[in-house]
């Protein structure tokens, strides 16, 4: 098996195998040392899975092979390190000159395998988000623009932000979130790494007790005053140095000052830091926070003659619909209210689809991003399951845009245009079996959309590697991966194909999936992930040396001779060994063929079953599209009436305002008495005027009759009930003043 990396390939597999807690179960799973390890480093690419021993349905044993496979003491450092991610750092800042590159980073695997273990880490250990935000913010330090107290630049990085993004500074966007008005807000989680600030006045001495909170909530310090500003900054260094760049106002207590006070006003009130809401929020404290593994001995390059700003962004995918977790949409008021956002393209981003209307938030530092990371972390939704106490229940992304541009100079006067790469890094929920995790209800439908997001997933590698093996082949066609069947699949996928953007050339983002497997877990949960994910796969049947031996046994004893044939050579034996080799490998190939036709087999029906899905979603969407064109006619007709109506009124106003000008013409012509009410009196008219008049008179039999048909449209517009009524003709026609023209 060629376990070389397929060119075709649109991600680097590896498998991380996590150390089991589990006693008594069996290892399904062994990791086959290759043969230069003796000599160097190399890390292993293959695997073997072994059906359990009471298996009563007779599978395969299978190997797989990956990029690199990470056995079970490998720790969080090596796996940031020999997955390739800082090369994917890299990419994303940019060579000399260059514009970067985007990368994603992503975990698979059953639940409770350790996927967000090596994304986000633990209280003890820091994951991969945590270290690349590290090695990112150490060695750009010294090119980062200051968009906090310069206008200017935050207004060029919003304009250049392509998703109609809400963009925020650090500050601004943690004074919303722990501001008073949004304490009640809820808190979904706790992320593996949070210690809360509370925690902090648990520690002796180190809380500043001459801390007064008045009637606000604000605080004033008193004696030792000077011990506030130094907890400050040693729990929040970045935030303590922004906030001595504005002028302090009393009136408007920070965020720090109003957290700790709430703080004091518990702890004055002698109530228990433990027995405080769960929903209450507080700022995480970033001393507590894991510093391990450190890496700051991993070096980067960075372009030198280039700006950089770093804009954190997070989201998840829940129930197949994106949501905002740094949008504190969520309230204790009202906690179902969440806006999804599109995946789509926008007006700056015609050729590529973003998710349009994310808060983005523009981080000057280390601490600032961790502070945002946790802060967004809160808002996944996680759940405890019988398979993982904190099982994440949707897919989380952290984004992380990089905002290059050229540094104004002594040669050039003004900075470049800004460009943007983004490094993606992705927390997928786990696929799991409702026996095995005990879920019902709600948390039982959410697998079931976890599951089906999953399986398209799957779908979407398989195609990779079906396409990276017959890549081999002389007049092979590349098969389109089906990245389009879900927000997942579209959201990972839809970036690795290359793109122009008029006459530029976007390259495809470089990605790697890290799989995580448990050997002592779940054997056909982790078996057909490892099925779709490995770059790729052989199937063997195990040896069943019984059946060799019995049939040798048996021939023996047709002959009379030894089972071994060892002390009688001849030639009819060597002929029957032959035979039965024959039957045996015949055997084997055909138990291979059977398991291989059983997986088509469960391949067709999976497939039948997303097919039904995606008929009924048609419908769905038919069935929707319809009710919004019918709303739509709807409101055009009712549109259409109000301005046929307007119309008529407008041209009834005319005719009367056009008789009322004849009989004014008239009168005057004639010089007949108008009367006040508008009449004429006939006594004063002469021949020449009668004439007139009757002349007059037929032209307006001819306008009365007019007039009758308009009123008659009128009544037939206002109601079709009333159509034959109106549809006699009325006896007598009465002006819009009352004027009677019979009467004239
Ligand atoms: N490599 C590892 N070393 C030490 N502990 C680990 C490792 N991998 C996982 N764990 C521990 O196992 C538990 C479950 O892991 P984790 O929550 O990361 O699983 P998951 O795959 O993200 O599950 P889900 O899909 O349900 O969210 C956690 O307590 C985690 O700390």
């Amino acid at each position: 098996m060629d376990s070389s990396k397929p060119t075709t390939s649109l991600f680097d597999v590896f498998l991380r195998l996590r150390p089991s807690s589990a006693v008594d179960k069996e290892r399904f799973l062994d990791v086959e040392q290759p043969e230069s390890t003796t000599t160097g480093s190399q890390a292993p690419t293959h695997i073997t899975i072994h059906p359990p021993v009471n298996d009563n349905r007779k599978r395969a044993v299978e190997k797989f092979a990956f990029t690199s496979v990470f056995e079970e003491h490998v720790g969080q450092r090596e796996i940031f390190e020999s997955t390739g991610i800082v090369p994917i750092v890299e990419g994303v800042l940019g060579g000399q000159g260059r514009e970067g590159r985007d990368g994603l980073v992503a975990t698979l695997g059953v639940t409770g395998s350790g996927k967000s273990h090596t994304i986000l880490g633990s209280k003890s250990q820091r994951g991969i988000t945590q270290l690349t935000l590290n090695v990112l913010f150490q060695h750009t330090a010294p090119y980062l623009v200051d968009a906090e107290t310069r206008p200017t630049i935050f207004q060029s990085l919003c304009s250049s932000d392509v998703s109609e993004a809400q963009i925020l500074s650090a500050a601004a966007y943690l004074d919303s979130i722990y501001s008073p008005g949004e304490a009640g807000r809820l808190s979904r989680a706790t992320t593996p790494a949070m210690v809360r600030e509370s925690t902090l006045y648990t520690l002796p001495g180190s809380y500043p007790t001459t801390i007064n909170t008045n009637m606000n909530g604000d605080s004033t310090s008193s004696g030792t005053a000077r011990s506030t500003p130094a907890v400050y900054e040693r729990l929040y260094p970045s935030l303590a140095k922004n906030q001595s760049r504005l002028p302090h106002s009393p009136s408007k207590p920070n965020v720090i000052t109003r957290s700790i006070a709430k703080l004091t006003s518990s702890f004055q009130q002698d109530v228990s830091f433990m027995s405080m809401q769960a929903s209450r929020r507080y700022m995480p404290r970033i001393s507590a926070l894991s510093q391990f593994p450190a890496v700051d001995d991993i070096g980067i390059e960075v372009d030198n003659s280039a700006e950089y700003a770093i804009v954190i962004s997070m989201y998840e995918v829940y129930n197949d619909r994106i949501f905002d977790l740094l949008t504190a949409s969520a309230t204790a008021k009202a906690p179902q209210k969440r806006r999804a956002l599109l995946f789509k393209s926008t007006e700056l981003s015609p050729d590529r689809k973003v998710v349009a209307g994310l808060r983005k938030v523009i981080c000057a530092n280390l601490e600032e991003a961790l502070l945002v990371l946790e802060t967004g972390l809160t808002e996944r939704r996680v759940a405890g399951t019988g398979s993982n106490t904190a099982s994440s229940r949707s897919h989380g992304f952290f984004c992380l845009d990089v905002k290059k541009r050229r540094r104004s100079s002594s040669h050039v006067a003004v900075p470049g245009p800004w460009s943007n790469s983004t490094l993606t890094i992705v927390d997928l929920a786990g696929s799991e079996r409702a026996r095995t995790a005990k879920t019902a209800g709600a948390t039982l439908a959410e697998a079931g959309k976890i599951n089906e997001s999953l399986m398209y997933l799957g779908q979407c590698m398989q195609m990779q590697s079906d396409n990276a093996r017959n890549s081999t082949l002389p007049g092979a066609v590349e098969r389109m991966v089906p990245f389009r069947q879900c927000k997942l699949t579209e959201l990972l996928f839809s970036n690795s194909l290359s793109t122009h953007h008029g006459a530029i050339h976007k390259a495809p983002q470089k990605s790697i999936m890290i799989v995580t497997a448990d050997p002592l877990g779940d054997f056909n949960a982790t078996s057909q992930i490892l099925r779709y994910s490995a770059l790729a796969r052989e199937v063997t049947v195990p040896r069943i040396p019984s059946v060799t031996a019995t049939i040798l046994a048996a021939s023996a004893a047709a002959h009379n001779k030894p089972a071994n044939g060892r002390n009688s050579p001849s030639a009819l034996q060597e002929d029957l060994d032959a035979a039965l080799a024959e039957i045996s490998r015949l055997r084997q190939e055909l138990e291979v063929t059977q398991v291989l036709l059983e997986e088509e087999t469960q391949r067709r029906i999976e497939a039948e079953s997303s097919w039904q899905v995606a008929e009924s979603r048609i419908e769905d969407v038919e069935a929707e599209i319809r009710e919004e064109v019918f709303a739509e006619m709807e409101d055009r007709l009712e549109m259409e009436k109000r301005r046929w109506r307007a119309a008529r009124h407008v041209e009834m106003d005319a005719q009367d305002e056009h008789l009322d000008r004849k009989l004014d013409l008239l009168s005057q012509q004639m010089g007949a008495e108008v009367y006040e009410d508008g009449m004429v009196g006939k006594e004063n008219l002469g021949t020449v005027a009668e004439e007139r008049f009757v002349e007059l008179e037929d032209e307006n039999t001819v306008l009365k009759e007019k007039l009758a048909n308009a009123e008659r449209e009128k009544e037939v517009m206002r109601s079709p009930s009333k159509k034959m009524r109106v549809l006699k003709p009325s006896r007598k026609w009465q002006g819009s003043a009352g004027v009677s023209l019979d009467d004239l």
